[in-house]
């Protein structure tokens, strides 16, 4: 024990003057000792064993007791602070509100590691039932039984041994198929007769699938998709507009919604000079209500929606403050345009582009701004065996000079086509079939082999390239809505494609009209009344639908022209503007949301170009 003094001068030594310093030693009871020398003291203390005559133990010393000490926690209040009861009413109403915050796909739920999420979340979810799954298959199946020297498992039966056995076996199949394909034309009374069920059947096994349809659907190219999907925070999922519901992976959103739901995925549907204006609208309108959606139209000197996008991955940006940079993924099935979109964000040829599909090998950064990197994909194809090779090949997904007979697929472009577009691209007319079309066109192009003879498969894939690369006009007309006015919103492709050219009439001195436009497209989500329709403009003005990328289209020069400044490693300024705005924002207490179209709307009024618009 030291004195007075002696204490003084340790806290001096130690630099601890002053009053009500944390981390003093309070002098007492083992104030010099550490408990390994009080135990050694309490043994030489507390006396050694009692031993009788013989000298054996009758009572051990206390450091030498077997018995087992009473060990207690002692309660402390501690335990029970932080604790909250909350009535079921109340429980359910909080339920409610954030249930509904997190389904809208416009709104992203702030700090959601500080919310109770697993009481809004069902028990039942996925990884519950999973975690369920494998316990119970644990407990019904262990290791030993499964596998190692003594496992139960059941092998699977193969029923041959070798690979003749089994190709003899697949003989075996087709005959007897084709024997039960023979009864059953007997017992329909169909013999010699083409179509029908087993009519059908056999076509199927005369039309295997070419291995060309199965591209993009390789492990090698699904490992990089994984790849991309890890490593990014945004994941952007293209389009193409003309057929958004064909070209949609919905085997890869409905993994990132359960597997990576903390990963914001947004559509854009590129190519949207391609279609009109109000099929491209409505369909923004129905996507939105899953994904926020965007128009697009990837092109370095004429895009459409760049300042959109932009403003979105800076709101992204700002919402993950925290990180160092955020990672932006772009997704989607070969030749939408996923390149495209890149290189017209950063206003310059950054990734190779090509006209057919799987062009993009492997993935790839690209720096956009110092926070924000893009994420080039291959194009993935997720594997549907109900698709059939007409829909793929239609898609873009293979190249067209690959694939055998392409004059097969042609009555199926053709079916996509109003007769009166193709009439106009080719200049031709009236044609009985698909081979009829394509003689007329051969004889009209000079595609003819040495006898005279139309190289039809030639032109096929002249016809076939001109359809997916926009030169002949076509789209999928979107749902309609519910509570439509029949023919007004919908018209399908009967509709008004002319739209599209008279914008391009309107040309650049309607520059500022378009660019509210644009923002109707996004806002298209909120209500029908937002899409200004041009009602008056009929199908004639046609031509030269297909030049729209360097055509001077839908232009919203004036976003360009801001962005292109915005753009670039070192552009921070509006960035950083953009961080404090919605720096302020995450600090409140309640959920926070992202709103992309509020903003842009908010942005383009300060801009002015709405007002004048309605003004003129
Ligand atoms: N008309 C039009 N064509 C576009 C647009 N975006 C891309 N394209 C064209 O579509 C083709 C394919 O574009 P890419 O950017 O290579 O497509 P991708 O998705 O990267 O393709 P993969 O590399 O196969 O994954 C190119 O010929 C582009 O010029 C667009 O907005 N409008």
């Amino acid at each position: 024990m030291g004195t007075g003094k002696k204490e003084k001068s340790r806290k001096e030594r130690q630099g601890k003057t002053g009053d009500g310093m944390a981390n003093v030693r309070v002098k007492g009871e083992n104030f010099y000792r550490d408990a390994k020398k009080v135990k050694k003291l309490n043994i030489l203390k507390e006396g050694k064993p009692q031993r009788n005559a013989e000298g054996t133990i009758t009572k051990a010393a206390s450091y030498q007791s077997r018995e087992k000490p009473q060990a207690r926690v002692e309660p402390n209040r501690k335990w029970f602070t932080n604790t909250r009861v909350i009535s079921q009413e109340a429980l359910s109403a909080f339920r409610g509100a954030v249930a509904e915050q997190s389904s809208d796909p416009y709104s992203y739920l702030l700090k959601q590691n500080k919310l109770p999420m697993s009481l809004i979340r069902d028990n039942n979810t996925k990884n519950g039932l999973k975690q369920h799954q494998a316990k119970m298959a644990i407990e019904t199946a262990p290791f030993s039984d499964t596998f190692g020297p003594k496992a139960q498992r059941k092998r699977v039966k193969m029923g041959v041994s070798s690979l003749e056995d089994l190709a003899g076996e697949s003989e075996k199949m087709h005959d007897s198929f084709l024997e039960r394909q023979e009864q059953a034309k007997l017992l329909s009374g169909k013999i010699g007769e083409e179509g029908g069920e087993a009519g059908s059947a056999a076509d199927i096994i005369a039309t295997a699938r070419e291995p060309i349809f199965s591209k993009g659907q390789s492990k090698r190219i699904w490992n990089e998709l994984y790849k991309v999907i890890d490593s990014s925070d945004v994941i952007i999922h293209v389009l193409d507009a003309r057929d958004p519901l064909g070209t949609r992976c919905r085997s890869v959103e409905k993994y990132v919604k359960e597997e990576a739901p903390h990963k914001h995925l947004v559509f854009v549907l590129n190519k949207c000079d391609l279609v009109p204006t109000s099929v491209c609208a409505n369909w923004v309108r129905v996507l939105s209500k899953e994904f926020p959606t965007l128009a697009f139209h990837a092109s370095i000197t004429n895009s459409f929606g760049k300042g959109s996008l932009i403003n979105l991955l800076r709101q992204f940006s700002s919402l993950h403050k925290d990180r160092k940079q955020v990672s932006v993924g772009f997704i989607g099935y070969p030749n939408v345009g996923k390149s495209s979109i890149i290189n017209t964000l950063r206003a310059k040829k950054v990734c190779t582009v090509a006209p057919v599909a799987g062009e993009t090998k492997v993935w790839q950064y690209i720096t956009l701004m110092k926070r924000i990197y893009l994420i080039d994909c291959p194009g993935v194809v997720p594997p549907n065996p109900n698709d059939t090779p007409e829909e793929i090949l239609l898609r873009g997904v293979v190249r067209v000079e690959n694939v055998d007979n392409p004059e097969q697929y042609i009555p199926a472009a053709l079916a996509k086509c109003k007769e009166k577009h193709i009439e106009r691209t080719y200049d031709i007319r009236g044609w009985k079939d698909h081979i009829d079309f394509l003689e007329m066109m051969g004889r009209r192009s000079g595609r003819l082999l040495k006898g005279g003879e139309v190289d039809l498969d030639g032109v096929a894939k002249m016809v076939l390239n001109d359809f997916l690369r926009g030169k002949i006009p076509w789209f999928t007309p979107p749902p309609k809505p519910d509570g439509a006015d029949d023919g007004k919103e919908m018209e399908g492709r009967e509709g008004r494609l002319g739209e599209m050219s008279r914008k391009r009439k309107i040309g650049e001195t309607e520059s500022v009209g378009s660019l509210s436009r644009d923002v109707s497209i996004l806002q298209a989500g909120g209500g029908a009344d937002q899409v200004e329709d041009d009602d008056d403009v009929d199908d004639d003005d046609f031509e030269g639908f297909g030049d729209d990328i360097s055509a001077p289209g839908i232009d919203d020069g004036s976003e360009v022209g801001e962005d292109g400044e915005a753009i670039g490693p070192d552009d921070d300024d509006d960035d950083d503007q953009n961080n404090d705005q919605a720096g302020n924002e995450s600090e409140t207490t309640k959920p926070a949301t992202v709103m992309p179209s509020d903003h842009l709307v908010e942005d383009s009024q300060n801009d002015g170009p709405r007002k004048r618009h309605k003004q003129r």
